[in-house]
């Protein structure tokens, strides 16, 4: 089976190609091969390489610079997505597109299922969730839509990266660190979302969305506390940083976030069984642990 990945730098397109199976051949470009934003390079790539599937890898994922980016974001996350689907179409390419738990508003009191409806608060979630129409519009079981949160793998920024960074500063350059303790969500392992998107691969229907996250939820803080207790035991972090639970509203950050935006995964749970987050979070740091070693 042949899949190809726009977006090769990223995360998840790294997570892929980590967790390779060998009955998969996998061709991944980079924005320097495919800017999805051209796309004439869109047509020559799938007509060239004709994938089983796509996998769109490739987004605008910067939420903050997204609310003032807009025109940048639409062209990557929307119309290319639809320009993907088309040419998918034409030539009988199936499509695995990513979201986000950010197509949510986050009034939810208990974990979004795939039949609720979605209503995005910031320009990034907005995107996404008009790129989900673009595919849902298509009524076809050839295409679908892989929600996920709060991914993080080594090879990108991401909120535990982050975490290290800062909690690796000294007491003098970073007394303590705020963070946001009402915004509730699952962290996710991109390793456990690349053993999940093998899977559906091999699956002649899909769907027309799927939620994957790492199993159980947290606040942002309380994913904090945990990374910032592993890292410690690991050696990874020499001291602990005071780390202080603040409001969003206090957090002053010029996006919306949803206040609770975890995904019901239940039905995804016959194709692969999510690991705890904490559990996933631990093969991660025990890695980090062996790389600096
Ligand atoms: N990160 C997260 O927390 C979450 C991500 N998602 C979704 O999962 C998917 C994968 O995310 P993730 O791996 O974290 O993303 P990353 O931000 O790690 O990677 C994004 C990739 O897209 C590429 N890209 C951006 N613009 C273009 C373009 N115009 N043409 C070609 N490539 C481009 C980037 O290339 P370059 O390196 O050149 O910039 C990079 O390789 C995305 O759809 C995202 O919306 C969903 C939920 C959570
Ligand atoms: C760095 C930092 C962040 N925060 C807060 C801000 C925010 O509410 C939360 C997470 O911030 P980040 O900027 O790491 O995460 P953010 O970019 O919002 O992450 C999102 O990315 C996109 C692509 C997705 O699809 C989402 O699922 C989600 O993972 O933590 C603090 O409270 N203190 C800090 O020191």
């Amino acid at each position: 089976m042949k899949i190809l990945t726009f977006g090769q730098t990223g995360q998840l397109a790294n997570a892929l190609k980590c967790t390779q199976p060998d009955t998969i051949e996998l061709i991944q470009l980079t924005r320097q091969q495919v800017d999805i934003t051209q796309s004439q390079l869109i047509y020559e790539a799938l007509a060239h390489y004709r994938p089983d599937i796509i996998i769109n890898c490739a987004a605008y994922t910067d939420v903050e610079r997204a609310e003032s980016n807009t025109t940048q974001v639409m062209q990557t996350n929307v119309d290319a997505v639809r320009f993907i689907t088309h040419v998918a179409r034409q030539l009988g390419i199936r499509f695995i597109q990513l979201s986000t738990d950010y197509v949510f508003n986050g009034c939810s009191p208990t974990p979004y299922s795939v039949s609720q409806i979605p209503s995005a608060i910031n320009v990034y979630g907005h995107s996404k969730l008009l790129a989900e129409n673009v595919i849902l519009q298509q009524q076809s079981n050839q295409f679908c839509i892989v929600r996920t949160s709060w991914l993080y793998h080594h090879s990108g920024k991401n909120f535990v990266s982050t975490m290290l960074h800062l909690m690796s500063q000294t007491s003098e350059a970073l007394p303590s660190i705020n963070i946001v303790n009402d915004q509730t969500g699952s962290p996710t392992l991109a390793e456990g979302l690349a053993h999940f998107l093998w899977k559906l691969c091999l699956q002649n229907h899909w769907s027309p969305i799927y939620h994957w996250s790492d199993a159980g939820m947290c606040t942002w803080y309380e994913f904090a506390q945990e990374i910032q207790s592993q890292a410690f035991a690991l050696g990874l972090i020499s001291s602990k940083v005071p780390l202080i639970p603040v409001t969003s509203q206090a957090y002053h950050s010029r996006v919306k976030r949803p206040a609770f935006s975890v995904l019901d995964t239940k039905a995804s749970h016959s194709i692969f069984k999510p690991k705890p987050w904490q559990q996933q979070l631990a093969q991660y740091l025990y890695s980090c642990s062996l790389i600096k070693k």
